[in-house]
C-alpha cells in the first residue's frame, strides 16, 4: 500500500517559473483600457457607456470593469436582421449557434480580428504538437483522439487506435457475456461501478446521463467522492449485484487520493462479499501509475491507457462508452472550429462572446441552462472544463490576472422555479447560454395535453420566453440548438466547448491546460492528515497512562508542539468525536476550552512504535 504522502504528489513543475508577483503593468493597463473604449466607443445601438479600470491597492490585481447604460437593440425587425446575419450553422451536425443577443458591435469584431487570428495559429501549433502547456513542459493531444492522423507522430498514432479498438472490443465483450464475472447468477455483467473524480468523473457521468437508454445492457453509477456514507449509499444500492459488477477505476495521474480511497472502500466489500476484485476491476489510467501497476500487479481483468498529453477535464473521448460515434461528433466540429474565419467559426464565436460579455476578466458569470433533462450535467461538466482551464494567477508572460469565467446552472425549465428571479429583476453579474434540443422526443410517442399544444410546446415556450424576457430587461444571452441528444451531438458538444476555452485561453494569454491552484488544497489536506497522525499519537500515550489522562485542546496542542495549529487539532479531535474515535471526558465542543479528551482504546503497538 502507497504511503500517503505519495498520494499527495506535489508536482515541482507546477511552480511558477520565476517569481511572479508581478505588478499589472502601467501598459498593460493603458492597453486594456485604450482598447475597451475604442471597441465599444462606436457601438451602433448607441449605448452610452463609462469604462473605467479598478485597481485594488491591496493586491495589484486589475479589474476593467465597463457600465453599460441605456438599452440594446429592441426594434423586432433590426434584431431579426442581426439574429440571421450572425447565425451560425453546421448542417452536417444539425447545429445552430444564436449570438445574436450578445450585444457586441462590428467595431469590436474588428478590433479582436487580430487577436483572433493569433489564437487560431496557437491553436495550429497546438494540434501540430507544440507544448502548449508550457508549466508542465507537455503537449496538448485531447484533439488527436477524435482523428488520430493528426497526431505528430506515427507511434501515437498506432497508440490511440490501438486503444480505441481494445476499448470498443472490450465493451462488445462485456456486452455479449464473453467476458463475464466469475461468480454471478447472471453470468455476465448488469452493473458498472466507475470510480474516479473532476474529470476522470464529471465527462463519463455527463455522457452517460446524457446517452443512457431506457434499459441499457448494463446500469452505471459513479463514486465521485471521499465521503464514505456516499460510498456505501452506492454499494449497498448495488446490494446482491456486486457480484456482476464491473468496475472501473478512472485516474489519468493513478493517484488522486479520493480514487484511491474509493477504491479501497470497494475492495473491502468486495472481500467481505466473498468477491475477487481483481475478477471484475478494470482500470484505465497513465502507464506506470500507482493505479497501473496494482492494477497488472493484481491482476485485474483489463488496463487502458490515459495519455500524458490529455488534460483530466479534456479526457472524455479517452476510453468509455458508445465512444465512435461521439468520436465522429467531435472531430466534425474540430473540423468546423479550424476555420480561421470568425464568422464560420462557432468556437470562435463563443470566445468572442464570453471576451465581449465579461469584459474579457470574467466579470460576468456564465449560466448554462439546457432545456432537456438528459443534459442536467451539462453544466456540471462545464464548470470544471471552463473554470480549471480560465481560472489562472497569472498569464504566460507572468503578469497577475486572475483570469477565469464562472460557471453554474441546471436544466430548464426547472431552474425558472428556481433563481431565474434574480436573473431577470436581480445583480446583473452573468450572461446565459441556452442549450436548445429540437426534438422534444422519439417519433410517434408525441401527443396533445390541449388542443394544439404537446408537453414538449411547453418546454420550448419556456426557453424562448426566459430568453426573450431576460433580453427585454439587457440580459445577454447565447442559444446553442442540437436536433437531438445523440452520442454524435454530444462529441459535438463537448468539442466546441473545448475549442471554445482554449480560443479564449489565447485572447486572454493564459496556459489552459495546467491546474496549479489545485495543488495547495491537496498539500494542505495532506498537512491535516499529518498532523491528525500525531494528535492521535498524542492522545494514545495519555490513554495508556494508568489512570487514563483526558487532555484540554491546549495540552495536546503543546505536546504535538503546534500550538499555532490549535484551531485545527480543535477540528480533528471534534471530527473524530463525532466519530467515536475519540471520546469527551469533561466539556464539550461547543465550548472548545472546556474540553478533556481521551482514546476509548489504548494501543501499545503504537506506544512502543
Ligand atoms: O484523473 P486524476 O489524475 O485522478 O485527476 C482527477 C482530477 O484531479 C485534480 O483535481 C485536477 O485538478 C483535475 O483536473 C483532475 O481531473
Amino acid at each position: 500500500m502507497a504511503s500517503l504522502s505519495c498520494l499527495f504528489p506535489s508536482s515541482p513543475s507546477l511552480k511558477p517559473k520565476h517569481d511572479r508577483v508581478v505588478k499589472l503593468t502601467p501598459s498593460f493597463r493603458k492597453d486594456a483600457l485604450a482598447f475597451s473604449a475604442r471597441s465599444k466607443s462606436n457601438y451602433k445601438f448607441s449605448v452610452a457607456r463609462k469604462v473605467y479600470a479598478d485597481f485594488s491597492k491591496t493586491n495589484n490585481v486589475g479589474v476593467l470593469k465597463k457600465a453599460k447604460q441605456g438599452g440594446f437593440e429592441k426594434d423586432p425587425k433590426a434584431l431579426w436582421r442581426r439574429y440571421v446575419g450572425w447565425l451560425y450553422q453546421n448542417k452536417e451536425l444539425g447545429l445552430y449557434l444564436d449570438v445574436s443577443r450578445i450585444g457586441f458591435s462590428d467595431e469590436f469584431v474588428a478590433e479582436m480580428e487580430p487577436r483572433f487570428q493569433a489564437a487560431f495559429k496557437a491553436m495550429e501549433e497546438l494540434e501540430n504538437g507544440a507544448i502548449a502547456n508550457p508549466d508542465e513542459g507537455r503537449m496538448v493531444g485531447h484533439y488527436w483522439l477524435r482523428n488520430s492522423k493528426l497526431a505528430p507522430n506515427s507511434f501515437l498514432q498506432s497508440q490511440i487506435e490501438k486503444t480505441l479498438d481494445a476499448v470498443c472490443k472490450f465493451a462488445d465483450d462485456v456486452i455479449s457475456g464473453k467476458i463475464k464475472p466469475p461468480s454471478s447468477p447472471e453470468g455476465r455483467f448488469t452493473q458498472i461501478l466507475s470510480v474516479g473524480i473532476g474529470g476522470s468523473a464529471l465527462g463519463p457521468q455527463f455522457v452517460a446521463e446524457a446517452l443512457a437508454p431506457d434499459n441499457p445492457p448494463l446500469k452505471i453509477r459513479f463514486i465521485d467522492n471521499t465521503d464514505p456514507a456516499g460510498i456505501d449509499h452506492q454499494i449497498a444500492q448495488l446490494g446482491r449485484e456486486l457480484a456482476s459488477t464491473l468496475v472501473i477505476v478512472i485516474s489519468k495521474s493513478g493517484g488522486t487520493p479520493e480514487t484511491r480511497n474509493g477504491l479501497l472502500e470497494v475492495q473491502k466489500a468486495f472481500r467481505e462479499a466473498g468477491l475477487d476484485f481483481s475478477k471484475q476491476g478494470v482500470a484505465i489510467t497513465q502507464e506506470n501509475s500507482l493505479l497501473d501497476n496494482t492494477a497488472r500487479i493484481e491482476g485485474w481483468v483489463a488496463r487502458f491507457p490515459m495519455y500524458d498529453w490529455v488534460g483530466g477535464r479534456t479526457s472524455e473521448m479517452s476510453a468509455g462508452i458508445e465512444i465512435r460515434e461521439m468520436l465522429v461528433g467531435a472531430s466534425m466540429m474540430d473540423n468546423a472550429t479550424r476555420s480561421t474565419v470568425l464568422r464560420d467559426n462557432p468556437a470562435a464565436l463563443l470566445a468572442l462572446c464570453w471576451y465581449w460579455a465579461s469584459d474579457g476578466v470574467g466579470s460576468k458569470d456564465m449560466v448554462v441552462l439546457p432545456y432537456k433533462d438528459s443534459l442536467l450535467l451539462f453544466s456540471r461538466y462545464l464548470q470544471q472544463l471552463v473554470m480549471e482551464s480560465l481560472g489562472k494567477e497569472f498569464d504566460l508572460d507572468g503578469n497577475r490576472v486572475n483570469q477565469g469565467i464562472s460557471v453554474y446552472g441546471n436544466k430548464g425549465s426547472t431552474d425558472q422555479h428556481a433563481y431565474i428571479q434574480q436573473l431577470r429583476e436581480g445583480v446583473h453579474n452573468f450572461f446565459v447560454t441556452f442549450i436548445e434540443v429540437l426534438r422534444d422526443r422519439p417519433p410517434g410517442h408525441d401527443w396533445e395535453l390541449e388542443p394544439g399544444v404537446t408537453c414538449g410546446d411547453y418546454l420550448f415556450g419556456m426557453l424562448q420566453g426566459t430568453r426573450s424576457a431576460l433580453y427585454a430587461n439587457d440580459r445577454e444571452s447565447i442559444t446553442v440548438t442540437v436536433q437531438e441528444v445523440t452520442p454524435r451531438s454530444v462529441g459535438a458538444l463537448i468539442a466546441l466547448y473545448e475549442r471554445a476555452v482554449g480560443l479564449y485561453a489565447s485572447l486572454v494569454n493564459i496556459n489552459a491546460y495546467h491546474q496549479p491552484g489545485v495543488e495547495a488544497g491537496k498539500k494542505a489536506a495532506g498537512e491535516v492528515l499529518a498532523l491528525q497522525k500525531r494528535v492521535l499519537a498524542v492522545l494514545n500515550e495519555a490513554s495508556c497512562k494508568q489512570p487514563v489522562e483526558p487532555l484540554t485542546l491546549e495540552e495536546v496542542a503543546e505536546r504535538c508542539h503546534a500550538p499555532e495549529d490549535i484551531e485545527m487539532i480543535y477540528k480533528i479531535i471534534e471530527h473524530m468525536a463525532a466519530n467515536d474515535r475519540a471520546l469527551i471526558a469533561e466539556g464539550d465542543c461547543g465550548s472548545p476550552y472546556s474540553l478533556k479528551v481521551f482514546l476509548g482504546e489504548c494501543n501499545m503497538d503504537e506506544l512502543y512504535a
